[in-house]
């Protein structure tokens, strides 16, 4: 299958990503654990840009870059340096960002996402590093506000900027994109995708292989794939028109799911670049064979050694790789000689559906739980035991528990506030599978008791065996194992 793109839709992502993981801040010793913290806190006169104060560049913000530069199969500048991009807004008092202009420390990398149509590689034009801004929060929205605040404690944080190609041909890509780019970077441990405002992404749109479009500052994958949904939507209306799309920058206002137009291109300022007098040039050439030493295995790899080690599917594969610690996770379970298919099917398939379901997001693994926390309420965390998956996993490929029942076991475990063992829950709820006999006498009284639709399925509705078959779970209150009270009954009836 080869995808036409008959649209002529072209993305590029700007991908800005905070070394969160970093304890202190780029070009000062501020700590970079502000996020619980009162604004304004976490300061000092370098941060703050006042005048008079040196930056001490953060190596460690330097060697996570060529960490991702690695990650990202990119080329690694012998020789970088820093820029002012100047500029005059209240987010940066000095009056310019430290950042990198036309030596960015990596360039010319690859992704490799599911697209359209199977694989597809999305370019990485260059990648590099730059200070963070002060936050400004508009009270009331951007366009209406009557004021803003301004809060410091962002200001400095190490920042990479990745530049994608217009490589991606629809909103689904560029959103598959993202969350792929996230996860290398998780795996990396240089950054906690949990945090607000850790990933921020400008998504640039053209349609019939035209002029682009700008879209700045979107917070979320799923907000960039609303955005560039509507955004092209907009795009081919004004195409259709007879209208021109020209360079411009636009808002995406997440609470309506359009975008504004901000300021066009022409209007864009002359940002005076020049190089950062206070930041001596680097040579980082010989750092690189010790960083690649700490390079782990990435998704791609961890995935083709799941399938091959395991002997599971590779959307389960796929979907266990999605997440470092839901990987980690499952190994745990693994490691105790449980059926690694079994649990593949129990962690992948339902225990990550119903944390995507309660819209809870993986947040921790310590070896011995996988931690999680409310997506709109991180306040809400929970945890689940590998020794509980464990236990379930067993007492399923024992036939002790039914399907039903397991998965009753792993709700339960989500949304209660006590720790329990499956097994206890299955005790308390009496949910171990029921003898075969007593399934053998539901199946006869069921029959017995429903002459009419024994009389329809065996005049070829498929439907009134379904409805016995719930007689059946009925009368054994869910105990019963349904593809086996559907094969009795079958039998019975032949
Ligand atoms: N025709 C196009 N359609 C869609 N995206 C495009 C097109 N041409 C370029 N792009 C994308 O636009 C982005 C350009 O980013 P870049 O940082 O190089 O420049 P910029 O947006 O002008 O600068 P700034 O950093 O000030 O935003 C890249 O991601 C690139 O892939
Ligand atoms: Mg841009
Ligand atoms: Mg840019």
């Amino acid at each position: 299958m080869v995808y036409e793109n008959p649209d002529g839709i072209r993305i590029g992502l700007e991908i800005h990503v905070q070394l969160n993981k970093l304890k202190t801040k780029m070009f000062c010793g501020c700590s970079s654990d502000y996020h619980n913290a009162a604004p304004n806190t976490h300061t000092c006169p370098i941060c703050l840009g006042l005048p008079g104060s040196l930056p001490v560049l953060n190596k460690k913000t330097v060697e996570a870059a060529i960490k991702v530069g690695l990650a990202l199969e990119g080329e690694i500048a012998e020789e970088t340096q820093f820029h002012r991009k100047n500029y005059f807004y209240p987010d940066l008092p000095k009056g310019f960002q430290v950042t990198q202009y036309d030596f960015p420390i990596v360039s010319k990398g690859k992704v490799v996402i599911e697209g359209e149509d199977g694989e597809h590689t999305v370019g990485i034009t260059r990648a590099h590093m730059e200070e963070d801004p002060g936050k400004l929060v508009h009270i009331g929205s951007i366009e209406k506000s009557k004021g803003v605040l301004i809060d410091y404690n962002r200001s400095g944080m190490p920042l990479i900027e990745t530049v994608t190609e217009p490589d991606m041909r629809s909103p689904k890509e560029a959103r598959r994109f993202l969350d792929k780019f996230r996860n290398i970077l998780e795996y990396l441990d240089v950054f906690d995708g949990n945090l607000e405002g850790a990933m921020r992404v400008d998504a640039n749109v053209s349609v019939h292989w035209g002029t682009r479009v700008e879209i700045k500052n979107i917070s979320s994958h799923k907000g960039v794939e609303r955005a560039l949904l509507y955004e092209i939507m907009r795009q081919k209306n004004v195409i259709r028109r007879g209208g021109k799309i020209t360079l411009e920058t636009r808002h995406f206002d997440e609470g309506r799911g359009v975008t504004i137009s901000m300021r066009t291109k022409e209007e864009a300022e002359d940002y005076r670049y020049f190089r950062e007098p206070d930041l001596m040039p680097m040579r980082v050439t010989d750092w690189i064979p010790a960083i690649r030493e700490t390079l782990p295995e990435l998704p791609d790899a961890k995935r083709a050694r799941f399938m091959e080690q395991y002997g599971i599917t590779d959307m389960h594969a796929k979907s266990l790789t999605s997440k470092i610690m839901l990987a980690d996770f499952y190994e745990g379970v693994c490691a105790e000689g449980v059926d690694p298919k079994i649990a593949a099917t129990w962690t992948a398939d339902v225990f990550l559906g119903e944390l995507n379901y309660r819209d809870l997001a993986i947040s921790s693994y310590d070896g011995k739980k996988i931690g999680f926390i409310h997506t709109k309420d991180p306040e809400i965390e929970n945890s689940f035991k590998v020794s509980d998956m464990i236990e379930l996993v067993n007492l399923f490929a024992e036939g002790k528990v039914s399907d039903r029942a397991a998965v009753e076991v792993i709700r339960t475990i989500l949304d209660g506030k006590e720790e329990k063992a499956p097994s206890r829950i299955i005790e308390e709820k009496g949910l171990f599978k029921a003898e075969d006999d007593l399934v053998t006498k539901a199946v006869a009284e069921t029959i017995a008791e429903n002459e009419a639709a024994v009389k329809d399925y065996l005049g070829g509705a498929e439907k009134s065996l379904n409805f016995l078959v719930g007689q059946v779970m009925k009368k054994t209150k869910g105990t019963a194992d349904a593809k086996t009270a559907r094969e009795l009954i079958v039998k019975e009836l032949m």
